[in-house]
């Protein structure tokens, strides 16, 4: 048989590809549903469904730090940049006991999931950001403040880092702006509360993607830990290790540090 060097590379490329799709627990999800359903003697019985592999992500970064999707404290959650669902979905599902409202917004359309209110539009023009706003203020929030604002926002990558970090930036800023406007500021009352055994900072909290740079340690340092209690940096396992992707998870928001 003759060597080819070709079918060597595609053949290890494959096995790495099949050795991260049998760790992706969305591949394992899809798996096991259609497993069931090809059972007829199984019911629909089982964990909670989700449209997109990023619900993972999230649900990684709320077993670490369940305040952030709480069933006992968390009444109104924020998704930015939610389309196709899968963030929406798990804060639906998570928080379906005690009712909570969740807006979700993103430029692409998505399909409906219960106790979600979707708006299509670009986050980063003022109109939509109004719009938003008179939603949440028809339910009366801006009188208590968000628990939780999301923004998995990403624009398109373009390849040029130069021009992703600074639109990831970009995209960092409006969410943390519109945050520091909206969330619930935390009272001295809340300080002794603990969530599955874990001290709760007071105040809302707020989860922002976006993509490693030192530009972006910047933006934590000046625009973020004054404004919070803890500003912690989180790359969870369900991240792919080659994304330059991150998350930062901002706990119990202090409100402005000039007036403190
Ligand atoms: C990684 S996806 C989000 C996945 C989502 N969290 C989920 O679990 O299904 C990033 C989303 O950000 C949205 N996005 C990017 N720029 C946006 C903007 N300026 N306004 C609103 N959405 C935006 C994209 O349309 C895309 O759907």
């Amino acid at each position: 048989m003759r060597f080819n060097p070709a079918s060597l590379k595609s053949s290890a490329s494959s096995s790495r590809w099949l050795a991260r799709q049998s760790r992706d627990p969305f591949v394992r999800q899809r798996q096991a549903q259609s497993q069931s359903q090809q059972s007829a003697s199984n019911s629909s019985e089982g964990g909670a469904s989700y449209r997109a592999r990023s619900s993972f992500k999230l649900l990684s970064l709320a077993k670490k730090h369940p305040i952030i999707l709480s069933p006992n404290r968390t009444k109104t959650v924020v998704d930015l940049g939610a389309a196709p669902g899968g963030w929406s979905q798990v804060a639906s599902n998570l928080l379906k006991s005690n009712k909570a409202r969740i807006w979700a917004l993103d430029i692409l359309s998505m399909e409906k999931i219960p106790n979600v209110d979707v708006i299509r539009g670009d986050f980063l023009s003022e109109e939509v950001r109004d719009e938003l706003r008179e939603r949440m203020a028809e339910v009366g929030v801006e009188r208590r403040g968000v628990d939780t604002v999301l923004s998995d926002m990403m624009a398109p990558m373009t390849g040029n880092r130069t021009r992703d970090v600074g639109l990831s930036l970009e995209l960092c800023a409006a969410a943390t702006v519109f945050a520091r406007d909206v969330l619930r500021v935390g009272s001295k009352d809340d300080e002794e509360i603990t969530v599955k055994g874990r001290k709760v900072f007071p105040g809302g909290n707020l989860v922002i993607k976006y993509f490693a740079h030192p530009d972006m340690d910047e933006f934590r340092k000046l625009e973020l830990e004054p404004w919070f209690g803890k500003v912690t940096v989180e790359k969870p396992k369900e991240s792919r290790s080659e994304s330059s992707e991150a998350y930062w998870v901002c706990l119990g928001f202090k409100g402005d540090p000039a007036n403190r």
